[in-house]
This record gives structure tokens, sequence and C-alpha cells, in this order.
């Protein structure tokens, strides 16, 4: 299995009246001429605040639609996927239906708006994603991402490491092939932290798994592939053995620190 993203733009229109001059509306660049690829295995996407992490997240998870450029999935070798403006202008959104089932994205959330509770809605995922014995699948989740405590909280009243939990547990209910997480461990509690580490060291076989973070050097070593991103723009991509082989320690953190024109250290 293999992404490819091929010269992928996304702006945003500035919607605050405030900001915008009178006629020349403005634009921030979410992602501005993106190419890489990336194959099974971890990937970490490394990069300053405003970099473009969030925007490509969203863009590889068919949340978004690029402004140009296309994101290429090749799922197997007889079939591949195509994501991009002209391709939903040209088949619609069922162009990509064998994506949203194998897909499985999660935000950088800090609350979540649904009086769903835990159990109903690992459920409900469940079956949405046509899991085999689908409460069975739920209450294994439940368990094994300790959240048995909260299975009766309504997701609204979700804090801290326990939203962090369950947020990985609903992600994972469907056994994703493509897994995309952003800052999975802001506020994340040490046992999810202990749990999001067992399900990296041992993920499926075929799984692409795709993190963006902007400091989290620990998640960064367990990376198969790295992809630095500056500006919008893919500043360097490849496996991460090769890109730290060059400095010293040989450590992400080490070869982060040299790529560094942005302020990463002053801002601490
Ligand atoms: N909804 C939005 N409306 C307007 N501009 C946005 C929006 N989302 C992101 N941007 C802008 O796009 C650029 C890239 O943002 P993005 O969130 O993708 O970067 P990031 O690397 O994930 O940074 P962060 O860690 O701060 O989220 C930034 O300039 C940001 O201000």
């Amino acid at each position: 299995m293999r992404i490819e993203w091929s010269h992928i733009r996304k702006c945003y229109e500035i919607s605050d009246a405030r900001t915008r001059p009178a006629r020349n509306q403005m634009k921030n660049i979410g992602l501005l001429d993106f190419s890489a690829s990336v194959s099974e295995g971890i990937t970490v996407v490394l990069g300053p605040r405003g970099a473009g992490k969030s925007t490509l997240l969203r863009v590889t998870a068919t949340v978004m639609v690029p402004d140009d450029g296309n994101v290429l999935y090749q799922l197997t070798d007889k079939e591949m996927v195509e994501w991009s403006r002209g391709c939903l202008m040209a088949s619609g959104i069922s162009s990509v239906s064998p994506l949203k089932q194998i897909i499985s994205y999660i935000p950088h959330a800090k609350q979540l708006d649904n009086d769903m509770t835990v159990e109903q809605s690992l459920i409900l995922q469940a079956r949405s994603k046509r899991v085999l014995r689908s409460r069975k699948r739920a209450m294994e989740l439940l368990t094994r991402w300790g959240l048995a405590g909260v299975r009766h909280t309504p997701l609204y009243q979700l804090r801290g490491g326990a939203l962090k939990r369950f947020l990985l547990a609903h992600g994972l209910i469907g056994k994703p092939r493509i897994w995309i997480l952003d800052e999975p461990t802001e506020g994340l509690d040490p046992l999810g932290r202990a749990l999001l580490w067992q399900e990296l060291r041992h993920p499926s076989k075929d799984r692409i798994t795709l993190i963006a973070t902007e400091r989290d050097m620990a998640l960064a070593e367990l990376a198969d592939q790295l992809i630095l991103m500056e500006c919008g723009q893919c500043r360097r991509h490849g496996k991460r053995k090769w890109l730290t082989a060059g400095v010293k320690e040989g450590t992400v953190s080490a070869w982060y620190r040299t790529m560094q024109t942005f302020s990463y250290q002053q801002e601490r």
C-alpha cells in the first residue's frame, strides 16, 4: 500500500471581516505544492506551528478537498483511488467510498459535542464500519483502552486522557488500513500513552499510520518514515534511519534540531 501526494495546494479564506481588506480577500496557505509519498508503516509528520501538518492530514483523510493537485492511494497492485477536486467534480464523493471504509482519522479534538455515551458510540462506529460481532468488538476496545469506568458517560463530558483514549479506541474499531492521528499524545495520560505505544509497536502488517506532531520527539522515534514540513511544503521526507544517520546522536530530535531554520528552540 502507498499514498502519494502530488503538488497539493490548499488555501483557507480568512473569514474575519476585520482582518480582511475591503477588496482583496486574504488567504492563509495550508499546503503549497506539497509532494511526497509514503508506504506501509509509521510516518511521523513534523514541523513548527502553522507548517500545514493538520491540513495535510485533513486532505489525506478526505475530509478536506485540495484546491489543486491530487492524492493517490495505491490500495493493492490492482486498486488505485484518486482524491482531487477534479475527481470530486467528475464522479462525486462516491469516487472515494472505498477509502471511507479503510481510513480512520483522529482530529486534534479538545471536546466532543455529542450526547451519546462512550459505549453507544463505540457500538455505532463498529456497525458503521461493518465489523462482525460489533458489540463484542466495541466491548473489547472499551476494556483494552481503560474506558469501562466511563462507558455510560456522554461524550461531551469526556475530558483529557479519557477523551483521548476514547478517540483512539473509536478510530481503531474498524481495523483501519490507513490510520491518521493529529497530535495523539497531546493531553494523553500515562495509561493511554502506554497503550498507544503498544499499538504502534505491534501494528497490523498492511497499515499506513500517519501521525502529526509538533514536539513529541519520543513519538517521532517510533517512525519508519519522516516528513518535515515548513510553510505548507515538504522540506524533507524519507526513511527515519537514513535521515537520522547523518547526525552524530542518530536521533530524530537531534536531526530535527539540525533542520531548524524556524525557531523550534526559541519557542520553548
Ligand atoms: N480553518 C482555518 N481557517 C483559516 N486558516 C487556517 C485554518 N486552518 C489552518 N489555517 C492556516 O493554515 C496554515 C496551516 O495550518 P495547519 O493547522 O495545517 O498547520 P499545523 O502545522 O497543523 O499547525 P498547528 O500545530 O498550529 O495546528 C496556518 O497558517 C493556519 O493559520
